[in-house]
């Protein structure tokens, strides 16, 4: 009868559970081994490793279909199930499968490993994304060096992927079939379990745009002030190469001669970091000791063994960030090549985020140890460093010398906050439309790089600072593209974080919408157990509910809203079309004049 079937169903699933956390420990331990150490020994043994356990795990799955769970009562235990009749990428027949892992390890190993020469030295060819490329990126103003060093990248780490990439596209467009998806694009969105979840993001974006187009034409007239009108137009898109990061994602690193008070005290957390003998061990002890501040769980031990938080020497390893689940309720890592800057500040509580998610929900079956929806996951660490960047918050750590929190002063941390938080969604936006365009296929290779930089023109209204063809492949160029990672996970952590961070500041009594001794761009939750808790409450559902129920636990809220955001930022949003207004400057951008179809 149904009752007993339920119950066998309990047990089954736990037991298969426990294995499915074996069976993980020994995925993330392969590709910890690997990314750790790029070596072509290290690849072939962990692809090995993701061959037996895929067979392994469809045997599993075809175990599941004996059990009616649509029936069951018990909501979690049918949540369970329908987790595990999902079989993934392990529905590839077994020479499809590896010939997938194949394609997406050499795209991310080639990205790890790509080199290119010094525009100041052309015998120096040994230059690295991290720390040698990103340095350039942050520090020069000469826009040829600037040119050179994004056009050998592009190169270096984007065409060069663009047949792997092709490959990786056909066969997990396959798996996504066998899944019962039509595509790579619906079985990303499924994550979300909304019916409208793209247009949903449309709607942000339409939410968002005004205040972006107000922050890209102030942005463009500094820039144009500064490099001359035949480098930056009046009227047209922003060259690529001129925003201090390699993709335009984020233009904090021109913040220093573009800022709306240039004569107030210049906040230079990267100096006075140096200045101060910080140290990665250091900025990893302040973000535990900020989480614990707020009654959360402190870094077990073998985080502070197994983790790698400084590039090594006699080895290639990936370097983009990464933080690490092994399942076992211990073995928690971060893997990153840190340097001692602003960014990698923010980076810290963003890694550390995740481990914090982790520690919290480690309670859960194995099935439910991930984010609410990937967006979760991406926003814990965000949500705590917008507290840590508060002006409040740097003073009480001496980041920030004690300054009278004018007018003035607080645009500039506004447009601080802006230049990265802001110009970041269209950066997003574009990533994944691009992509899901590529997996259905009204994108096809012969228009890979003419759609993409279509997308950046009219989206994010940034153009390529030489012309391109379709023999260059510059999507790839972007470690998630390389590396098969979904993107709109952080379109909706920057959203999200916003409505996440007026909750807890609300709840930390460091925000009231009406009391302007209250502003939300001064909150700073640091030792609020009160807002500690009720942040604990959500993250510890891991994946267990729909992830409505979890942003209500905390929020109140049961959709993401750009409210929170446009909430925080509202006094910029004046300052700035006020500032175009004064200026004359053109909101908003033509097509671009480059080619690039
Ligand atoms: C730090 C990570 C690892 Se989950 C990352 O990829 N982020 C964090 C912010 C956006 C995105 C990026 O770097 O593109
Ligand atoms: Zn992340």
């Amino acid at each position: 009868d149904l009752e007993s079937s339920e119950q066998e169903g309990r047990e089954y699933i736990m037991h298969l559970d426990k294995m499915a956390g074996l069976r993980k420990n020994r995925a993330s331990l392969a590709e910890w081994a690997y990314t750790s150490n790029i070596t072509q020994e290290n690849e072939a043994k962990r692809i090995q490793v993701q061959l037996e356990l895929s067979k392994q795990e469809k045997q599993a799955w075809e175990e599941t279909k004996m059990y009616r769970w649509q029936d069951f009562q018990d909501f979690s235990l049918r949540r369970m199930f329908k987790k595990y009749s999902q079989l993934g990428v392990s529905a590839l027949p077994d020479d499809k499968y590896k010939l997938l892992m194949q394609s997406v390890s050499d795209m991310e190993s080639n990205y790890a490993t790509a080199k290119i020469c010094s525009f100041k030295n052309e015998t120096k060819c040994d230059l690295a994304l991290e720390p040698d490329i990103t340095e350039i990126f942050a520090k020069s103003q000469d826009p040829d060096e600037l040119k050179h060093t994004w056009v050998e990248w592009h190169r270096a780490a984007g065409a060069r992927a663009r047949n792997n990439f092709t490959q990786y596209v056909e066969l997990d467009n396959e798996a996504a079939k066998l899944n019962g998806y039509k595509d790579v694009a619906e079985w990303w969105q499924s994550e979300y379990e909304v019916k409208d979840f793209e247009e949903q993001l449309a709607k942000l974006w339409e939410d968002v745009k005004p205040l972006y187009q107000q922050l890209h034409a102030y942005v463009r007239k500094r820039l144009r002030d500064k490099y001359g009108e035949h480098i930056v137009s009046a009227r047209g898109p922003i060259p690529a190469h001129l925003l201090g990061n390699m993709w335009a994602q984020t233009w904090n690193n021109i913040e220093s001669f573009t800022r709306p008070y240039p004569d107030k005290k210049e906040i230079d957390i990267t100096k006075t970091m140096k200045e101060q003998n910080y140290t990665a061990l250091r900025m990893f002890q302040m973000s535990d000791e900020f989480f614990r501040s707020l009654n959360l769980t402190a870094m077990p031990e073998k985080f502070w063994q197994n983790s790698i938080i400084e590039k090594p020497t006699d080895r290639e390893i990936v370097c983009h960030a990464s933080a690490w689940d092994f399942y076992d309720g211990e073995d928690f890592r971060i893997k990153q090549c840190t340097t001692i800057d602003y960014e990698y500040f923010q980076t810290t509580h963003h890694e550390m985020g995740h481990i914090q998610y982790f520690l919290q929900y480690k309670q859960q079956p194995v099935v439910f140890r991930d984010g609410a929806n990937p967006g979760f996951h991406e926003a814990v660490g965000d949500t705590i460093a917008l507290s840590v960047s508060s002006p409040k918050h740097l003073r009480r750590v001496g980041l920030v010398k004690g300054d009278a929190d004018d007018e003035q002063t607080e645009i500039n941390q506004l447009y601080k906050m802006g230049i990265d938080k802001i110009v970041f969604l269209p950066f997003a936006y574009v990533l994944d439309l691009f992509r899901y365009g590529v997996f259905r296929g009204s994108t096809t290779p012969e228009d890979y790089n003419c759609h993409y930089w279509s997308l950046r023109d009219s989206l994010q209204g940034i153009e390529p600072p030489v012309n391109r063809t379709e023999e260059d492949f510059d999507a790839a160029a972007k470690y998630h593209v390389s590396a098969d990672v979904e993107y709109a996970r952080y379109y909706v952590s920057f959203i999200i974080q916003f409505q996440f961070h007026r909750a807890l500041c609300q709840l930390a009594g460091e925000y009231e919408p009406e009391d302007p001794n209250k502003k939300l761009v001064d909150c700073d939750i640091y030792q609020s157990v009160n807002a500690g808790n009720a942040l604990s409450t959500m993250l510890r559902l891991g994946s267990s509910r729909p992830w409505a129920d979890a942003m209500e636990a905390l929020t109140g809220q049961r959709r993401m809203d750009a409210g929170g955001l446009l909430e925080y930022f509202r006094p910029l949003h004046d300052w700035l079309a006020a500032e175009n207004m004064r200026t004359g400057e053109y909101v908003g951008w033509e097509p671009s004049k480059m080619q690039y179809c």
